[in-house]
């Protein structure tokens, strides 16, 4: 077996994936480690088998609410087995490409578990591999709140695991995860309760759309607590007790907690003094991804930018631009779109300003005149009528337009010159341009 490469990257997730094609594709000698499966967090425990629920929830929403247009009947079932069977053979379907991907590109794939045992030197099963240049790519796991019973609690992994639907759950963590996973499970006739310690859910996206987020959530039948911090979670013969104090403790099914992921850092083993963390406890790194051990690189989860799979993907190639190609900056955070994936999407790009410049209103869809529950659409933009600096949008399908919306503030438009193209009639975009 060769053991001395050009880079080794450990890790196939997004990043380590996306580093190691284009470094070959450059020309250069790259190993590739994995410990489980091809894919990482995105493809195997992350946003490809959740937008897969997701969809099937999206659709059972926009059916279930229509009772006003007349849509009535016996609410639909959704049969697990056939879900998970045709979600397995997908997600086995991408892994299956990124094997031929690395092996097209000319990436040695080596299946174990790596640690780095001393600079510019990673060992596997016993054996040694050297390079000039190493990649941390180890992405994260989910962490658990530091609580009595916490061990009774699944995390995002088991959940997105389910092969059955309990009747009814609690979700620690209005982050995130805590808000996609309540809004896929009530979709999918789940009792669900969220709770959270923040004041609101979505304390990462600008405070007006989380809040008509939160309201969308709630009128889809989730009860919300906020500003709670459960203390246990105990057996209650074949359910589960989560306690939130001395008066109040809800009886489920089971409980989700979605408090809140770590990095992998194992792998740094004895040299885990020499690399720097933040205060966030991921790896420090500068603007070419290097940690504080010379000639070892950070991308992805595990080090210090935004823990999203395009953030991911694109830094993994923009390191191997920078090692072997020509220089390229890594994309600034500002022109990154998000969404959060519940019941309509609450998406946003840019850097919202405390108070929005545009949001006058919460806008009704014309749907919402047919719908039981009326969910509400949001549209905001921060900055100022000079210089617009973000967009939020709550809507379907806000997460495809918020991609247009990004590549918009690439050009730092003015509120006056936004107001001068026109939307399609009748849209939600079209009242918000207005
Ligand atoms: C439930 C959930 C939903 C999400 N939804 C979205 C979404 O909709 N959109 C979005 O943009 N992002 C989403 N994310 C975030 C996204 O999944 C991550 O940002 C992305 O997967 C990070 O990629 P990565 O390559 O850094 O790490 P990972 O994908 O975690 O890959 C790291 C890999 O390193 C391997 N590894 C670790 N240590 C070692 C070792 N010592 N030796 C060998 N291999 C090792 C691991 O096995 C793993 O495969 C979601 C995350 C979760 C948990
Ligand atoms: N659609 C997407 O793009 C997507 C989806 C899922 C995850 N992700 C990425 O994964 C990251 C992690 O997501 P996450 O939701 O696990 O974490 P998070 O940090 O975003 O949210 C955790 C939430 O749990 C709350 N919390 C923590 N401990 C608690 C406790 N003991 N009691 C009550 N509440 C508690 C926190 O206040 C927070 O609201 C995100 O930051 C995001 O970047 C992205």
């Amino acid at each position: 077996m060769d053991t001395e490469y050009d880079a080794i990257v450990i890790g196939g997730g997004s990043a380590g994936l996306s580093f190691a094609r284009q470094a070959a594709g450059l020309g250069r000698k790259i190993a590739l480690i994995e410990r489980a499966e091809l894919g990482g967090t995105c493809v195997n425990r992350g946003c490809v088998p959740k937008k897969m629920l997701w969809t099937v929830a999206d659709a059972l929403h926009r059916g279930s609410g229509l009772t006003r247009a007349g849509i009535l009947g016996p609410a639909p079932q959704v049969d697990m087995t056939r879900l998970c069977a045709a979600r397995g053979d997908k997600l086995e379907s991408i892994r299956q490409s990124y094997r031929e991907t690395l092996k097209d590109a000319g990436v040695h794939l080596i299946e174990d578990t790596a640690g780095l045992t001393a600079p510019g030197e990673v060992t596997i099963s016993g054996q040694r591999l050297h390079a000039p240049r190493i990649v941390l790519a180890t992405g994260g796991h989910p962490i658990k709140p530091d609580m009595e019973g916490a061990a009774l609690a699944c995390d995002s992994d088991e959940v997105l695991n389910w092969t059955t639907l309990p009747r009814s759950i609690a979700i620690i963590g209005g982050g995130y995860i805590g808000c996609e996973m309540a809004a896929i499970h009530a979709a999918l006739g789940v009792r669900v309760t969220l709770v959270t310690d923040t004041d609101r859910v979505l304390t990462e996206f600008s405070e007006n759309a989380a809040l008509v987020g939160q309201r969308n959530m709630e009128a889809q039948g989730i009860r919300l607590v906020t500003s709670c911090t459960p203390e246990a979670v105990r057996q209650a013969g074949d359910g589960l007790e989560l306690v939130l104090d001395a008066e109040t403790v809800l009886k489920v099914d089971k409980v989700v907690a979605a408090t809140g992921r770590a990095p992998n850092l194992g792998v740094l083993g004895a040299l885990k003094d020499r690399v720097a963390l933040t205060d966030k406890g991921v790896v420090k790194i500068d603007a070419r991804f290097e940690t504080s051990l010379p000639g070892l690189h950070a991308v992805g989860d595990c080090a210090d930018r935004l823990p999203l799979t395009p953030v991911a993907s694109s830094d993994g190639e923009t390191l191997a631009r920078q090692l072997f190609g020509t220089h390229r900056d890594p994309v600034e955070l500002r022109h990154v779109a998000t969404t959060a994936f519940v019941l309509p999407p609450v998406s946003e790009v840019g850097q919202p300003s405390p108070k929005a410049i545009f949001d006058e209103a919460t806008l009704s869809p014309l749907s919402a005149a047919l719908r039981a529950d009326a969910p509400q659409d949001y549209w905001g933009l921060g900055g100022s009528d000079a210089a617009v600096t973000s967009v939020s949008l709550v809507a379907e399908g806000a997460h495809e337009a918020i991609a247009w919306a990004a590549q918009m503030l690439q050009h730092c438009p003015d509120r006056g010159s936004m107001q001068r193209a026109l939307g399609v009639h009748p849209s939600t975009s079209e009242e918000a341009m207005g």
